[in-house]
């Protein structure tokens, strides 16, 4: 079997225009702002990459930049006023953050209200109990790409391989929620291999070049890679070997061109929403 490839960019591009054109039938902007700390070179493409499509789509999006030395009360000040300004709809920590400052803290410190990224733990517990919230984009951008492929959830067996707090949760929260048998896998599990080779969908993010090999994936399953590795040469991969891996899936995600277009999309997806909600 050779695989279908699942074409992350096609189906962002139609998501973002999509967004594009409900952004157009709103009485207002819906405003994002996403806040860099330092010079991380990937932290500053993706940033950029935000901030073009968010202008794009006809959102009211800006960058507001702060030196690597920024202490975490100084962050967290600015957050407080964002989450005081009417005109922000969408507040974006972009990660990681240096390491005078703990993540975590600026991440609960953020309005659930207004927390795109839905790292927050109300967000979080929202999406953990069925309620709607605003959900992390990876994760809900994976969740896009199953429906683009036409893989059916309700009733699937699927793994997810990670249990991060920003995609191997959520992302096994989200396709519980969708009717799937869900296993979380992650460094300790016994036996990787073969509880991978049960998934009809198996959702790889642990952040380990080529980690998954081809014999753990079953004939005719869907994969997704949400990994994005680079390497010394400078070239990216998944956390799945992609050439064995095709072989044998039904369909499975590229990297880059995979899941990477969708986190920006379901961010836009996501200020958009933030600001419905509160904005009506
Ligand atoms: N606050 C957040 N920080 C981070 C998140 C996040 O969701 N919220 N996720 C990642 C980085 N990320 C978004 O911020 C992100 C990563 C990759 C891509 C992407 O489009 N990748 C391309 C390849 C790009 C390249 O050449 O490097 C692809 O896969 O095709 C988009 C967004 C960590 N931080």
């Amino acid at each position: 079997m050779t695989a279908s490839i699942i074409d992350g960019k096609a189906v962002a591009a139609t998501l973002r225009a999509r967004i594009a054109e409900r952004v157009k039938a709103l009485p207002y902007t819906p405003g994002l702002r996403v806040v860099r700390v330092g010079e991380d070179p990937a932290s500053g493409v993706y940033v950029r990459n935000k901030d073009r499509a968010a202008q794009q789509a006809g959102l009211d999006s800006a960058t507001i930049q702060l030196p690597e030395e920024t202490s975490e009360a100084a962050l967290l000040e600015l957050v407080h006023q964002l989450n005081a300004d009417p005109a922000v709809d969408g507040i974006l920590v972009q990660l990681p953050l240096p390491k005078q400052i703990r993540a975590e803290r600026v991440l609960e410190a953020i309005d659930p209200a207004k927390d795109v990224d839905g790292f927050h733990a109300v967000n979080a517990g929202r999406l953990a109990t069925g309620q709607a919230g605003l959900v992390p984009c990876t994760p809900k951008g994976v969740m896009h790409l199953l429906a683009a492929a036409g893989t059916a959830i309700a009733g699937a067996r699927a793994v997810v391989l990670g249990r991060s707090n920003i995609v191997g949760k959520p992302m096994a929260a989200l396709l519980l929620a969708a009717d799937a048998t869900v296993t979380v896998v992650h460094s300790r599990t016994r036996d990787l291999a073969s509880e991978c080779r049960r998934a009809e969908i198996l959702v790889a993010a642990v952040g380990r070049p080529e980690m998954v090999k081809g014999d753990w994936i079953a004939e005719g399953a869907t994969v997704i890679d949400v990994g994005i590795n680079r390497l010394a040469n400078g070239g990216l991969v998944g956390d799945v070997d992609f050439a064995a891996a095709s072989q044998r899936a039904a369909a499975i995600t590229p990297v880059p061109g995979g899941v990477g277009p969708m986190t920006i999309a379901c961010l836009l997806e996501n200020t958009v929403e933030a600001a419905i909600a509160r904005r009506g």
